[in-house]
């Protein structure tokens, strides 16, 4: 069976990766299953740059198929933040409940309070060789959390469709409509396609014997 390794140390992605592909034929292995390995910087400018980092720095490092996911939140009132920095908006080693407690308040007394959250996911072989996959999704601000369940910023993002916050929903219908979920479908329409492609492309250890 085919193996990829989730390139995430984050454990809401993981489980709405791991439920999504679950019907699929691949041996899912994530991080943990292979010890301590160098973290990589997120230090691209753009979802696209740091999924592809995070995917293609996995497989070259462990040797096998790598699928990452590059996500965050981007505000129109805040000019687009906090976009690739939505991890460490409250600084580098900001929890979830930090970067909610700072987008509160950078976003008291705006008036504008409509968002989207984005991803990219990448699935990248050793060579380097990747391909992407992009979903987003629109929604507003909260002024303040609504709802336990989820990750991130997930309580304070209404997502009118629904009338609730992504914390109020469970995981598959956040997953219906999200903007992993949104890349993930495109993922799971093509994965013969994909799988076909990992056969191909991906380096072999053959054994050859050299007759004199
Ligand atoms: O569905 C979501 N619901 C709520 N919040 C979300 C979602 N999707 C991304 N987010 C937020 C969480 C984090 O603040 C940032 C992702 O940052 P990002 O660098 O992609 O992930 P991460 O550092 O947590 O894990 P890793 O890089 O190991 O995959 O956007
Ligand atoms: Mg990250």
């Amino acid at each position: 069976m085919n193996i990829i390794v989730l390139a995430t140390r984050n454990k809401g992605k993981t489980r709405e990766i791991r439920e999504l592909l679950k019907s699929f034929p691949i041996e899912i292995k994530n991080l943990d299953d292979f010890g301590p390995i160098p973290e990589v910087e997120e230090d691209g400018e753009t979802f696209d740059d740091n999924a592809y980092k995070k995917a293609a720095f996995a497989a070259r490092v462990l040797g096998y198929p790598a699928m990452s996911d590059d996500s965050g939140l981007v505000v129109t009132a805040l000019g687009g933040k906090p976009g690739v920095r939505s991890a460490r908006y409250a600084g580098e080693t900001a929890t979830d409940a930090d970067n909610c407690e700072k987008l509160l308040r950078e976003m008291k007394g705006k008036e504008d309070r409509s968002a989207a959250f984005e991803c990219v996911i990448s699935i990248a072989i050793p060579t380097g060789a990747a391909l992407t996959y992009e979903g987003r999704c629109e929604g507003e601000i909260l002024e303040s959390p609504q709802g336990e369940n989820g990750f991130g910023y997930d309580p304070l993002f209404f997502f009118p469709e629904f009338g609730k916050s992504f914390a109020e929903v469970s995981m598959a219908e956040k997953s219906r409509v999200s903007h992993r979920g949104k890349a993930l479908q495109e993922v799971a329409q093509e994965f013969d396609k994909i799988l076909d492609w990992l056969d191909i492309n991906m380096p072999r250890m053959e054994t050859f014997t050299c007759k004199s």
